[in-house]
């Protein structure tokens, strides 16, 4: 067989092979089997990839009528489209022949509606546009927390044998995972903390919790609304064009159910259905969901009297209006043919109703937000209809820009299309879609009123970056990221722990400043006695070269007019992200220091500088790479105090802590009145989830492995090494100044302590320990010491506790911020043993501590017992005796009558001074 008739019979076979299997014939293999074809390799990659392409190669037939004006093509649909394929999408159509001619005869219509497709779907190679592993879209499930709370529905389908999967830390990642999950895996949304993702085409329709309403399956994006508007508990809400209802029921779900949603929607074409069926239909939903806080009306939005008595209160709006569904991926073939898609009369026809039914929304009298929405992907519906508007509110109104991290934004070329928030197929796998969030100015005048209590929102300028806070999040999007599974009436929201902007260079002393003056009237407040420990430390001390050099107790040092240069090291920067240096050995880790890394000033030596330090201490490498000079070179010199800091396990909390503790036992030490310093770390870890927290308790940090000149210091500091912490000497009876360590680290948080022991309702927190990368060297994220039945637990408390408040904590996707803020209001912490636990350092006074370790884990690991003794906390602990409690992965599993007893112990010596 030539070549040639093997290319012309290439295409006619593919073509053959493709009917048979539309015909049901039999698989891709079975139908490529039976084929005479010699290259089974090529017809099958051939087919496959035609399939994977079918809708848009059918559309592209269609619109082009290739059939109809081609006789060549035997009006074979299937040889046109793998002709299609190969020609644009493929590798080429290889040798000239007579199907090639037809091609080449159409290129520039097939060309130009390839072009139309590529803008449609915001994409720039053809082999970017939907195919059908992009149609097929996850199923996305909603959890209505109505009815119950995530982890309730996660535990349910565990029960029935999904598997749930860890959420990958970077989107694109998470993407793959999704495309690729196995029939029985899930996993929770990466953005959407409601939302749980399923393999594509699951079919849950006959799923108990899809019909009783405990979960609904809505798309990804059609879920964003509800969370970028995100009305709080008691609000009062308009949702303009509610029918069916999947917002409304979105909204009242994240309101708790309490509030008030006036919900509206009409019908303008009675052909298509009546307003009664509309509203019936949501009706029935929101009943189906439990929804009890909305109030429906069949009423065309535009005719609301928006400032009447019944109104006058609304502050969100939704506007969520008629559209062309252009986005919807399954209706790719009709946004496409030229039948059904969509005339530029109806765009235009559609765009001056969207546009009105959102300037309608912006005259309640009080309205704060409002979110647009819609599933099409025309920009005549989306940004046109937006910055149209926006020119006539923009006085009082901006568009926000929402969910940072969200990976699509508005077309290119309009005022705010970075503000704005597209979803499609290819970029975020949903369906295609548009929300933008306008948000109220706050005028200045009404400044004045916050004194008088009436309005605490701050002025916010036109650039959201301007207001936004130093962790990178306003408050809104704080709010929106809450993560938290909270029983009782306390309702907590909760932040993702974000990075901070991390320095190459040291910090404004001004911003220092201010981070010291907003701490300092707590911290200056502070009664420091004398403590026993510190002045014997300042008593053991040893001074080289004029003072330049003084050693302190064989475990600290302080350098005054010090060189650091780094040209005397090796090693990495340190600060890369941990996905790029997954299995790094730790070794990697730490700079290798030469002599001549510090210098110091000194007359009268010109050997190696003699102070020793304890045997496996750091600081014994950086007395060998400190040299004595007789000059110093002309410079600049950092003038704030730095402390120097070689950390290990630096994503682990508790041995962060022993260093957090000793750098601020430095500052007392030292005298440092405004509690702030330079940090330098000399070491090359990656960026860490915890160094962001140097910067709130400290002012700033760099890393020695980025300098890239030498650095003069006024005052250097060598601090304490963790492992020499007094925090890491667990039979010490007490160690110094830890009561002001606890307030200096709240208040460095900015989280108060009014806690007040009330032993008719306790607040006992269970911290639960959750998989999860920290390092390098852990990579699949795999921890031990988990308990395996933390809901019955909880379950049982509650039920033996109803007026306790039971609040179950995870700290893996939580601010330190939100973590304290739990943590000083908890009466009783309870928890395996592991680095969560460090957080007892944060209780109030009078709280208690539960440690719970499995079979495999000793209890001389007193990590926390010591914490507790420390810290005149009551503390119990128990250990599993039993192998039969102990399950794969780490799980143990804890009789809840054990945490029963345990509580119960500790809430009678907790409360027995208040009893007697
Ligand atoms: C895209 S659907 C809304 C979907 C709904 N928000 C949800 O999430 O389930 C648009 C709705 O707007 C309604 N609608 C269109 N114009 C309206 C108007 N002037 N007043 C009230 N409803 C209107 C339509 O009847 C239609 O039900």
């Amino acid at each position: 067989m030539g070549d040639m008739n093997r290319n012309s019979n290439l295409y006619i076979e593919a073509a053959r092979v493709l009917h048979d299997i539309y015909e049901k014939k039999g698989s891709i293999k079975t139908c490529v089997h039976r084929s005479s074809f010699q290259e089974k390799q090529m017809l099958t990659a051939l087919v496959s990839q035609t399939l994977r392409f079918a809708k848009v190669l059918e559309t592209v037939v269609k619109r082009t009528k290739l059939l109809e004006n081609n006789r060549l093509l035997w009006n074979d649909g299937m040889l046109a489209r793998v002709l299609l394929y190969d020609f644009m999408i493929g590798p080429g159509l290889y040798k000239p022949g007579r199907l090639k001619v037809v091609m080449v005869k159409n290129k520039e219509i097939i060309t130009s509606e390839f072009d139309r497709l590529l803008t449609a779907y915001g994409v720039n190679e053809c082999s970017e546009l939907p195919s059908s592993t992009t149609e097929a879209l996850p199923r996305y499930v909603r959890v209505n927390l109505i009815k119950t709370s995530v982890d309730e529905v996660i535990d349910s389908f565990v029960d029935k044998g999904w598997t749930l999967l860890h959420v990958p830390t970077d989107f694109s990642s998470f993407k793959e995972v999704c495309q690729n999950l196995d029939e029985n895996q899930f996993l929770r949304d990466f953005h959407l903390d409601d939302l749980l993702v399923f393999p594509a085409h699951t079919d849950f329709h006959d799923s108990r919790l899809v019909q009783d309403g405990t979960v609904i399956l809505q798309d990804k994006a059609s879920c964003l609304p509800a969370h970028i508007l995100s009305p709080p508990e008691g609000a009062v809400v308009v949702d303009s064009c509610a029918a069916p209802g999947n917002k409304t029921s979105h909204m009242a779900s994240l309101m708790g159910n309490k509030g008030t949603i006036y919900a509206f929607d009409h019908t303008i074409d009675p052909y298509v259905c009546q307003c009664e069926d509309r509203i019936e239909v949501l009706q029935e939903r929101m009943e189906g969901a439990g929804v009890s806080c909305k109030v429906a009306r069949c009423m065309d939005f535009l005719r609301v009297k928006t400032d009447s008595q019944t109104y006058r209160d609304v502050e969100y709006v939704m506007v969520d209006p008629s559209c062309s569904g252009s986005g919807i991926v399954s209706r790719l073939d009709s946004l496409t043919n030229d039948d059904a898609s969509v005339s530029q009369r109806r765009l235009g026809q559609l765009h001056k109703l969207q546009a009105q039914i959102l300037r309608h929304a912006f005259s309640f009298p009080k309205v704060k937000k409002i979110v647009y929405s819609t599933c099409s992907i025309n920009e005549e519906e989306n940004e046109q209809v937006c910055e149209e508007i926006y020119e006539k509110f923009k006085e009082r109104f901006k568009i926000k820009k929402v969910m940072k991290n969200w990976p699509e934004r508005g077309r290119k070329g309009y005022q705010k299309s970075d503000r704005y928030l597209r979803a499609s197929p290819t970029a975020t796998l949903t369906n295609g879609f548009f929300v933008a969030c306008f948000k109220r100015r706050k005028m200045k005048q009404e400044v004045g009123s916050m004194e008088s209590g009436m309005d605490q929102e701050e002025v916010s300028s036109e650039d959201d970056q301007g207001s936004q806070k130093q962790n990178g999040m306003d408050d809104e999007e704080k709010e929106e990221n809450f993560k938290l599974n909270v029983r009782c009436t306390m309702r907590l929201h909760v932040r993702q722990q974000r990075e901070y902007h991390v320095t190459t260079s040291f910090p404004d002393t001004r911003m220092s400043y201010q981070l010291a003056l907003k701490t300092s009237p707590i911290l200056s407040n502070l009664n420091v006695t004398k403590d026993d420990t510190l002045m014997a430390w300042s008593k053991s001390n040893t001074s080289i070269c004029n003072n330049s050099f003084t050693g302190f107790a064989h475990l600290f040092a302080k350098l005054e007019g010090v060189l650091l240069d780094s040209s005397f090291s090796a090693g990495p920067q340190g600060g890369e992200r941990i996905e790029s240096v997954l299995n790094q050995p730790e070794e990697k880790e730490f700079l290798t220091l030469k002599p001549g890394y510090f210098q110091i000033r000194c007359d009268n030596i010109t050997g190696d500088m003699e102070y020793k330090f304890q045997h496996g201490d750091h600081l014994v490498k950086w007395m060998a790479a400190l040299k004595p000079v007789s000059k110093m070179p002309a410079h600049q010199e950092v003038d704030k105090i730095t402390i120097a800091v070689t950390r290990y396990e630096y994503a682990n909390v508790y041995h962060t802590m022993t260093d957090w503790y000793n750098a601020f036992l430095m500052l007392l030490f030292f005298n440092v009145k405004s509690f702030t310093a330079n940090i330098l770390f000399i070491d090359s870890h990656p960026q860490g989830g915890l160094d962001s927290i140097w910067t709130t308790l400290f002012g700033g940090y760099v890393r020695a492995g980025q300098l890239t000149k030498p650095q003069y210091f006024k005052n250097l500091i060598w601090n304490i090494q963790g492992y020499k912490s007094p925090m890491f000497r667990h039979n010490l009876p007490s160690i110094p100044h830890i009561e002001i360590f606890r307030l200096f680290f709240l208040a460095k948080h900015n989280v108060q302590v009014t806690k007040r022991l009330n032993c008719e309702k306790l607040h006992i927190t269970f911290l639960w320990r959750r998989d999860y990368v920290a390092h390098p060297r852990n990579p699949r994220g795999i921890i031990s010491r988990k308990a395996k039945n933390e809901k019955e637990l909880e379950d049982s408390v509650h039920k033996l506790y109803p007026n306790h408040c039971i609040v179950s904590l995870r700290t893996e996707n939580m601010s330190m911020h939100d973590q304290l803020g739990v943590i000083a209001n908890t009466d009783i912490l309870v928890g395996m043993h592991g680095a969560g636990l460090t957080l007892a350092l944060f209780l109030p006074k009078n709280a208690g501590l539960i440690e719970l370790y499995p079979k495999y884990w000793s209890v001389d690991n007193a990590h926390f017992k010591a914490i507790a003794r420390w810290r005149n906390l009551q503390y119990t602990q128990w250990q599993n005796m039993d192998n039969k409690m102990e399950f794969p992965d780490y799980f143990t599993y804890i009789p809840p009558s054990v945490i029963q007893n345990l509580l119960s112990n500790i809430i009678g010596l907790m409360c027995k001074p208040y009893k007697d």
